[in-house]
């Protein structure tokens, strides 16, 4: 540890460049094998689940779940009038999930787990070298050398499409909408994707009157169609406006209001609408935080995302994990990968890379998928056999009633007899999953599946339903 001046330079054998909750799971992980580690974070330790994603989004919706709930007593149990406040639950956020916004609690545990924190902007310097900008300090850097080389976990920012007028207007994004402490009276989303989904659905159940605005030509395009309709059904029976097929032509903001100006591509007519409304939240995708971190200096090219092997190397010397590898932008695949990633580094045996992608969006009913889609499967030139069924129609929906709209949908590869993808949709449809994930990922047989009891009268019997059609 010597340097010229006001260089440092450290020595490690691990350098992990952003923290994401990969990044931090990693950081522990080799420190307790007995690696030296270095740990760098430009902003908070945990990146964006904890603070301006997974854990507030789910808080909100959490809460709006129970104001749904509530309002469903008068068909089942009496009365019991709902006055939203969002008080509550933008108190749990700051009090509960992120500390204000504060990472003593996630910074601390890196260095009780024996590694080192390095707070700035890290970038690489050529092989097994990372330079940190240190945040605020004008010109003061830490040059790190790592013996066995760099994980880079730098994870996403919001994309801003290109909209004319958008860029200056104080929309919010991911981050702003999780941070407010009212919901507002009205709000346009841009992007019918999970962010949008999600948390158009719990604003507009907290009273704030939502309009989704997609420009591709269904809502939640990454799963099934039918999942699709599904939710657009249930979101136009909860009064949520759902533009899917628009494309955005301007946006403007003038006196506290947002103008957004969309065209109608699909009817070729090139009838302009504008829509107001007091927020805008855009949540079009998300761009990698890759553009500035020294991939030149190593020689690789900065793509959307950056390539991988199984073993998360991108070449020797280099690892990345989460989000900017492309294979799942969540957190349970950011995890995973560390684990991946930790095991190449330390030597360990890595396993099959597990491709069966579990992943669901919490609207309410949830839209829980795995593995492929059935046009997924078929461009791959599966033999797809399909099994649906509807669960409001299964037992338990019909016990449920208010709120039992569901679906499960199987995409079953006839050759092979196992189920390749499937669509579970419903109040518990992300649990249900799981039994779905586990046949995806084992290939069990149909076989055994259909010679299986499922319990009754549980939402998981549907699977059985499915499979039987
Ligand atoms: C609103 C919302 C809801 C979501 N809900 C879910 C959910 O329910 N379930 C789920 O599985 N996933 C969810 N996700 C996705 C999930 O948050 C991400 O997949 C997860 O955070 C993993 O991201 P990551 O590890 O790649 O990086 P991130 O979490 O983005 O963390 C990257 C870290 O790197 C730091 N960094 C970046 N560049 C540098 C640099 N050059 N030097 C130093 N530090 C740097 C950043 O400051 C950040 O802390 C949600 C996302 C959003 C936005
Ligand atoms: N429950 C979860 O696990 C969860 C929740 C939220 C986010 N996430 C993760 O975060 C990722 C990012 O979420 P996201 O919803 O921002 O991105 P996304 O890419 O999944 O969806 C964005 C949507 O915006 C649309 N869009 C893009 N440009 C547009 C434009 N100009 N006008 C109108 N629509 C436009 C796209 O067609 C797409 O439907 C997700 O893909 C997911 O991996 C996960």
């Amino acid at each position: 540890m010597a340097q010229d001046g006001d260089m440092p330079e450290l020595s490690c054998d691990v350098v992990v460049v952003g923290l994401g909750p990969g990044g931090e799971a990693l950081v522990a992980r080799l420190a307790a094998a007995g690696l030296d580690v270095v740990a760098v974070e430009k902003e908070l330790v945990g990146g964006e689940c904890p603070y301006w994603g997974c854990i507030p989004s789910k808080m909100v919706i959490r809460a709006a779940n129970a104001l749904a709930e509530a309002r469903r007593v008068d068909r089942l149990a009496g009365r019991a009038p709902v006055e939203p406040d969002f008080g509550p639950v933008a108190r749990r956020i700051r009090e509960e999930a992120t500390d204000d916004w504060d990472d003593t609690v996630a910074a601390d545990r890196i260095v009780d787990a024996g590694a080192r924190l390095v707070r700035g902007h890290g970038r690489l310097d050529g092989d097994r070298r990372v330079v940190v900008d240190h945040t605020g300090d004008a010109g003061e850097v830490t040059t790190i050398v790592a013996s066995k080389g760099v994980v880079l976990n730098t994870g996403t920012t919001a994309a801003e499409p290109p909209v004319p007028g958008l860029a200056g207007t104080p929309y919010w994004t991911n981050r702003g909408i999780l941070e407010t402490e009212t919901a507002p009276a009205s709000m346009i989303v841009i992007g019918g994707g999970p962010i949008g989904l999600e948390l158009a659905q719990a604003f507009s159940r907290f009273g704030t009157e939502v309009t989704v605005l997609e420009v591709g030509p269904r809502i939640l395009a990454v799963e099934e169609p039918e999942s699709s309709a599904l939710i657009a059904s249930v979101f136009a029976a909860e009064g949520i406006g759902v533009h899917a097929g628009v494309s955005i032509d301007a946006v403007a903001h003038a006196d506290g209001v947002f103008h957004v100006t969309c065209g109608d591509p699909s009817t070729g007519s090139g009838q302009a609408r504008t829509f107001e409304a007091e927020r805008l939240l855009v949540a079009a995708g998300r761009r990698s935080r890759i553009d500035d971190v020294g991939l030149e200096t190593v020689g690789v090219e900065p793509g959307r995302h950056l390539t991988v092997d199984d073993a998360m190397q991108v070449k020797g010397g280099l690892w990345a994990i989460g989000d900017i590898v492309g294979r799942g932008a969540f957190t349970h695949v950011s995890m995973y990968q560390s684990e991946r990633a930790a095991r190449s580094i330390l030597g360990e045996p890595l396993g099959d890379y597990d491709a069966s992608f579990p992943r669901v969006t919490f609207t309410d009913p949830e839209v829980g998928g795995v593995g492929l889609t059935e046009k997924q499967a078929r461009d791959r030139g599966i033999a797809v056999r399909i099994g649906v069924t509807d669960l409001a129609a299964s037992s338990r929906g019909f016990v449920h009633g208010p709120g039992n709209e569901g679906l499960i949908k199987v995409v079953i590869d006839d050759e092979r007899g196992v189920i390749v993808g499937a669509n579970s949709v419903g109040v518990a449809g992300g649990e249900t999953l799981a039994g779905l994930a586990f046949a995806v990922r084992a290939e069990i047989p149909v076989e055994t599946l259909t010679n299986t009891i499922y319990a009754y009268p549980t939402f998981w019997r549907a699977i059985e339903s499915a499979l039987a059609t």
